[in-house]
């Protein structure tokens, strides 16, 4: 299994987020990719920097005002004299207008963003690109004839959606990568999200199409973040309708009731008969998660891999949550020692 990494991951950093009303340092930190790195270097796998992909690569998933958004926000803040993070202080919640994207730079933010968790510094959009064009060069791997592949993606993206960034994510890694495994002639792709918080971006990107199944596995949004959307109602719509599939779970889920719901996903992969497989690995789902509340413990994490290698299916691993840095990189590694049986 190839790591495609890129080391510019590391321009995203600087920014603080609103956590329990204070502005507080990123969890999401540069230092996560380096142990991950670390631990896959460690683990014996080839990393590979990413390929150049070109702009309309992003537009197969995302808005085009959108991205251009992302891609001028910080020099646009700059050029207003402000310097440092960029955090929105308004959206239009409910009762409020999003039939009109107001011109200024603090209305365009609260537009496209969903939280204020989710800082842009200047840095930003080279490190969200880096990391798109990692999950790419990992899909093209599996397209051109690896088995599977690991996109170290830094920043996240599964929370971003067609024109939607929020939870640490801008551009959503696990969609580019399943809609190039599209572009080159795999006719269903499923992805599969592990991450502690429903992938609200890539349901939203999704939603309506039958050749892409989504299936999250998630803490549930009646008490956790994004708190408004991965319900198990939610099924898809138009053409779509089925090929979402929402597994949400209590606050303090252990391993029996996690292995579970994963078995239930499996189940449902199998019947879609996917032609390839993107897994949206996040580790938040570790009892020493700082933000997060399941109990999965280090030893699960090699099981976790093995159950998906048991698909034989090209996989693409695309890296999203995880917190707990220390053991971020044990945790991820083995995910993908399970997947390669070497654990
Ligand atoms: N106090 C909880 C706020 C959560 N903030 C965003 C979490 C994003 C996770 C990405 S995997
Ligand atoms: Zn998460």
């Amino acid at each position: 299994m190839k790591v495609v990494h890129s080391p510019l991951h590391a321009r995203h950093d600087g920014g603080k987020e609103l956590h329990r009303g204070e502005l507080v340092p990123c969890f999401e930190m540069p230092v996560r990719a380096d142990y991950i790195l670390k631990a896959v270097e460690r683990a014996g796998l080839e990393v590979l920097e990413p390929r150049s992909f070109a702009h309309e690569s992003l537009l197969r998933v995302h808005d085009a005002a959108f991205v251009e958004f992302l891609r001028t926000a910080h020099a646009e803040w700059r050029s207003l004299g402000k310097q440092g993070f960029m955090l929105p202080s308004g959206f239009p919640a409910r009762g409020l207008r999003r039939d009109h994207i107001p011109s200024g730079i603090n209305g365009r933010m609260g537009y496209y963003a969903f939280d204020a968790s989710t800082p842009i510094v200047e840095g930003t959009w080279d490190a969200a690109l880096a990391a798109a064009h990692c999950a790419l060069t990992a899909a093209a791997l599996v397209a051109e004839g690896e088995k599977s592949a690991y996109a170290l993606c830094r920043p996240p993206g599964h929370h971003a959606g067609h024109a939607l960034y929020g939870g640490y994510c801008f551009l959503n890694n696990a969609a580019l990568a399943a809609q190039h495994l599209r572009d080159r002639g795999f006719a269903r792709v499923a992805v599969l999200d592990v991450d502690y918080h429903h992938g609200n971006g890539t349901q939203d990107i999704f939603w309506e199409r039958s050749d892409v199944l989504f299936v999250s596995i998630h803490a549930t949004p009646e008490t956790e973040y994004p708190y408004f959307l991965g319900y198990a109602d939610e099924r898809g719509a138009g053409a779509g309708e089925g090929y979402t599939l929402n597994l949400p779970l209590p606050r303090g889920t252990g391993w029996k009731e996690y292995s579970a719901a994963l078995g239930a996903s499996l189940d449902a992969i199998g019947t879609f008969s996917p032609e390839a497989l993107v897994v949206s690995l996040g580790v938040d789902t570790y009892e020493g998660d700082p933000i997060s509340a399941f109990k999965l413990a280090q030893e699960h994490y090699p099981l976790i891999g093995q159950r998906l290698a048991g698909l034989k299916l090209p996989t693409v691993f695309v890296q999203e949550g995880g917190y707990a840095v220390d053991e971020i990189g044990t945790n991820v590694a083995g995910v993908l020692e399970g997947f390669l049986g070497r654990r």
